[in-house]
């Protein structure tokens, strides 16, 4: 057996999937062959979602068929809605309710007496989490707000229909098509951490359920989809600084301060998924507050071309132009990584149905660098 220790699977194979390939070198992303930026500019979430699912992009009648059974699902259980109210009262942080809140859906799943390699049944139970989670999470948004959740909006597709249950006004068509680009952006990246987690969880067989759950757990943190939050934070600390923006950047660049947004473990460029979004966010700029725009092109410019961390690989990944558009659609900033659980929920189901496929349960092992000879001495004599 192998002995070298690859701290982080850094570059570990350790599963074949069909379902998305990322050339960090290139800066190139695909989902099933297709090219993110041929996905994000003509596609929806739901056809998508449903490519990743089926391996095929839908014609129209499949689309149809699965957006409706995706809209039939949509409503959560009084008792999930009544426990987000109570989180909501506790001051919970949205990721952590939307954690329990998917646990807490498997309680009122109909089919919950099928087998666990019943993947068909698992594929429908994949189907109702995607379309409970925007539910759960807009209604958790009304309550902090002291108000009653909106019941979904049964013509709009899931991306505005979002918008719409947090405030109960239909976003305009700029709004509802980049929030659904941004959904698309968001939906798979080959074994990232929560996908993993999922994936891990998936090959004990354990429920659907418990493997999205560990992928929302997994996704919250700093280094993964929590980035897209701090970024939005950063951004307040610029416009709150008595220093100018460019000021700021290069100070806390000096301090040594880690930019969240910056760096990725399989990109040396800049993401693919950034350049869209930074056009997404240069465009509501246009139409909007500008500054937020500036000030993160300022600290790309400053930290890729003068401190040089292109060439070190280090250039903005996917949540360091997000936080700007979700902004400027007017989404409270502490639900951005939510919505980023809320599109991944996508990739999460996908790769554990594809690993299922043909299960092996996933074991890694340890290094044992602790003693070998210790004495046992009694509690007593300690
Ligand atoms: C959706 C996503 O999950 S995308 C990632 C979201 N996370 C972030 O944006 C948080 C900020 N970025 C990071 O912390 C990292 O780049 C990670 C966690 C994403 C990737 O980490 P790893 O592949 O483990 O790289 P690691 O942390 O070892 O860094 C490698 C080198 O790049 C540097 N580096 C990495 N990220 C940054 C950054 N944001 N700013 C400055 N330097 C950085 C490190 O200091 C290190 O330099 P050194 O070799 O001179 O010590
Ligand atoms: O792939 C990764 O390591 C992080 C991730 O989920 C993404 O970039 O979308």
């Amino acid at each position: 057996m192998a002995d070298d220790l690859k701290k982080g699977l850094e570059g570990v194979l350790v599963a074949e999937s069909e379902l998305s390939s990322i050339d960090g070198d290139e800066g190139r992303l695909i989902y099933r062959g297709y090219t993110i930026e041929e996905l994000a500019r003509g596609a929806s979430y739901e056809e998508v979602v449903y490519l990743l699912w089926h391996g095929h992009l839908p014609d129209e009648a499949e689309l149809a068929e699965f957006t409706e059974a995706i809209n039939e699902e949509r409503e959560v259980h009084e008792d999930v809605l009544a426990t987000m109210e109570r989180l909501a009262e506790a001051d919970e942080r949205p990721m952590a309710a939307l954690r329990t809140a998917v646990s807490m859906f498997s309680a009122y799943e109909p089919e919950d007496d099928v087998e666990p390699d019943d993947l068909e049944a698992t594929l429908r139970k994949g189907r109702r989490i995607t379309a409970k989670i925007p539910t759960a999470l807009a209604a958790f948004e009304r309550y902090r707000l002291g108000e009653d959740p909106i019941d979904p909006h049964p013509d709009l597709g899931l991306a505005a229909n979002f918008l719409y249950m947090l405030t109960g006004e239909e976003p305009s068509d700029v709004h509802a098509e980049t929030f659904d680009q941004a959904l698309i952006l968001h939906a798979d990246h080959g074994l990232n951490a929560s996908t993993f987690t999922s994936m891990v969880i998936g090959s004990t067989m354990a429920d659907i359920y418990s493997a999205v759950t560990g992928g929302v757990a997994a996704l919250s943190g700093p280094l993964h989809g929590g980035a897209n939050q701090d970024v939005m934070e950063v951004l307040f600390e610029i416009d709150e600084s008595e220093l100018d923006h460019r000021e700021w950047v290069e100070q806390a660049n000096e301090e040594g301060r880690r930019i969240p947004g910056f760096g990725h473990r399989v990109y040396n460029v800049k993401d693919p998924r950034a350049k869209i979004l930074q056009e997404r966010s240069e465009e509501l700029a246009e139409n909007g507050e500008d500054k937020w725009y500036d000030y993160t092109t300022t600290i790309e410019q400053f930290l890729t071309e003068e401190q040089g961390l292109v060439e070190k690989g280090i250039a903005p990944n996917v949540d360091f132009y997000s936080g700007s558009v979700y902004y400027q659609l007017g989404i409270p900033i502490d639900m951005y990584t939510p919505i980023f659980a809320m599109s991944r929920v996508g990739g999460w189901v996908g790769h554990v149905l594809e690993y299922q496929e043909e299960n092996r349960l996933i074991r890694p092992r340890a290094r044992y660098t602790g003693p070998t000879d210790q004495e046992f001495v009694p509690l007593e004599e300690r």
